[in-house]
Order: structure tokens, then C-alpha cells, then sequence
């Protein structure tokens, strides 16, 4: 029986499966079936997905995220804090500060430690994407910004954000009636956004301060999403609820992340990184 070593990190609740693939060898071809069969919290481990730590050519390390229905994602924001953690405890990096390649750019990484133990991770995640060709989203020229759509007979108004992967960002006035699971999964799949999308519901609760849910491609309803909340923060900007700059709390259902779109025009996250256990699992055919 074939079986491999794995971690379970969380960041903010955000869980994943990780396998180092500096040590294990996996088929490519099985990939999508190996991050549902880890997922599934029955006959798996149990996750909102798989992430490989791989080998780089351009970075000290690289990034592949697969969601638990087995697609693959170019980003991943509580990942990338999770990768950080372990490519430094696990000596795959010794600088504090460090580059990640991920399928939608090169991010930077800077970590804090306590006697070698990350626990928080600032990741510049580059510069927000916000023409509709780059989610991809269709039928729109222009910027998206609170563009009213109708989602299943309701009319939203929808500001559209690529942090590597696509985010649809919809503000409302009680987060407590974000409609998740009615909406999220209708918004994800509409036919104008062709590789799908992540739903994010946000309430302003200042100019430095909103509450995030979010229905993820591909995994559904998670406690986080950083990539999501880097969205969230841009679209505040660029509604005008937010000022660039400006540390932002997102506080989301596993906890806060802090979000700064910059002056210079780079997003950067801020939040923890957990390691959850380390196991083998048996792939079973
Ligand atoms: N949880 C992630 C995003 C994971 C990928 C996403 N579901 C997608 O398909 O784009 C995050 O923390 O950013």
C-alpha cells in the first residue's frame, strides 16, 4: 500500500494538508483524487484541502494548493503563512525573509519567531489585479466596482479583485445575514466568472475595521480565506469605505488578520500560522 508523511497546519482555522515534496513522491496525474481523499473527514484526515511544498527554480520554495473538490488554486494567503512556518522550522529556509513561488506570482514572506517557532507571518502578496480579463470574469470591459448583478432573483452589488486567484467581494449592511450557503455556491459557479470564484460577504464596521465571511471555490464555507481578505480590504478601498495605507482588521470567522494596501501599491498580509499534527497516511485505492 502506497503512503505518504504529512502535516495539518491551520492558519486562522484554515486547514490544510501538507506534504513536503522535497521528501515524498506523488503522481501528478492523482493529485486532484489525493487532496479529496485527504479532505474528506470521514475516510481522510479531514481539510479544506491539500497543499505541496515543492521544490523552486526561481524561489527558495514553491506553492500548489489544491480545494478539497480537488481543483487547483494559483494562491492561497493562510497557506502561504502556513508554508513559511514550516519551510523555516523545517530548515528548507534559513532567512527570516524569503521569497515563495505560487502559480499566480512570486510572493515575499517575513517571518517572526520565538526560539525558532514561527507564529506570525507578514506576506507581501503583491499588487491586486483588478482588470475582469484577470480573474477571469466576463462580460465587463472596465474595473469592476459596485457593479449591480443578479445572483438567484437577488441584485448585489459586486466589486471584482484578482489577488492570483478571483475573489467577488459584496458588502453588507449585518454580516450575521451574509447568505453563504444560499448564495456562495450560486455565485461561484455563474457562468461569467469561467474559472469560478470565491464569494466574500463584508460589513464596514469602520474605516480600519470590517467582519469577513467567505464561500470558497472549490471548499465552500471556511473559517478564513487570506487571499479573500486581501480582496475585501481592496474593495473597501476602492468603494471608498477604506484608505490606502491604512492597517485594515478583518476579523473573520477563525480570527484577524490585519490587511495594509499600500501607498506603493503591494498588499500585505499579516496573521498566525499553526501546526495542527504530523502523520502517514495510507492511500487507499
Ligand atoms: N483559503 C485560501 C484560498 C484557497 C484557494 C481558493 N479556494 C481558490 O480556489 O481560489 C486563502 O487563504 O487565500
Amino acid at each position: 500500500m502506497r503512503t505518504f508523511n504529512f502535516t495539518k497546519m491551520h492558519g486562522l482555522g484554515n486547514n490544510y494538508i501538507y506534504v513536503n515534496m522535497l521528501e515524498e513522491r506523488l503522481n501528478e496525474e492523482q493529485l486532484p483524487e489525493l487532496a479529496r481523499k485527504v479532505s474528506n473527514p470521514y475516510t481522510g484526515i479531514g481539510s479544506d484541502g491539500m497543499i505541496l511544498i515543492c521544490p523552486s527554480e526561481i524561489a527558495p520554495v514553491k506553492m500548489r494548493v489544491f480545494n478539497n473538490d480537488g481543483s487547483e488554486a494559483k494562491n492561497c494567503g493562510n497557506g502561504l503563512r502556513c508554508v513559511a512556518k514550516y519551510s523555516y522550522e523545517n530548515g528548507i529556509v534559513s532567512d527570516t525573509s524569503f521569497e515563495i513561488e505560487t502559480l499566480g506570482g512570486l510572493v515575499t514572506a517575513e517571518i517572526t519567531e520565538v526560539d525558532g517557532i514561527v507564529k506570525q507571518v507578514l506576506v507581501n502578496m503583491g499588487k491586486p489585479r483588478l482588470k475582469p480579463s484577470e480573474l477571469p470574469l466576463l462580460g465587463f470591459e472596465k474595473e469592476v466596482v459596485s457593479e449591480p448583478v443578479v445572483f438567484g432573483g437577488s441584485r448585489l452589488d459586486m466589486t471584482a479583485v484578482s489577488m492570483g486567484n478571483p475573489h467577488a467581494v459584496f458588502f453588507i449592511e449585518n454580516i450575521q445575514d451574509a447568505p453563504l450557503t444560499t448564495l456562495g455556491p450560486v455565485i461561484e459557479k455563474d457562468p461569467m466568472f469561467p474559472e469560478w470564484v470565491n464569494a466574500e460577504f463584508v460589513e464596514m464596521v469602520s474605516e480600519k475595521e470590517m467582519h469577513f465571511r467567505v464561500w470558497e471555490r472549490g471548499s465552500g464555507v471556511t473559517q478564513a480565506c487570506g487571499t479573500g481578505a486581501c480582496a475585501a480590504a481592496v474593495a473597501a478601498v476602492l468603494n471608498g469605505k477604506a484608505h490606502r495605507g491604512d492597517d485594515i482588521t478583518v476579523h473573520l470567522a477563525g480570527g484577524d488578520l490585519i490587511i495594509n494596501w499600500t501607498e506603493a501599491g503591494d498588499v500585505l498580509m499579516t496573521g498566525p500560522a499553526e501546526t495542527i499534527c504530523t502523520g502517514t497516511f495510507f492511500v487507499n485505492d
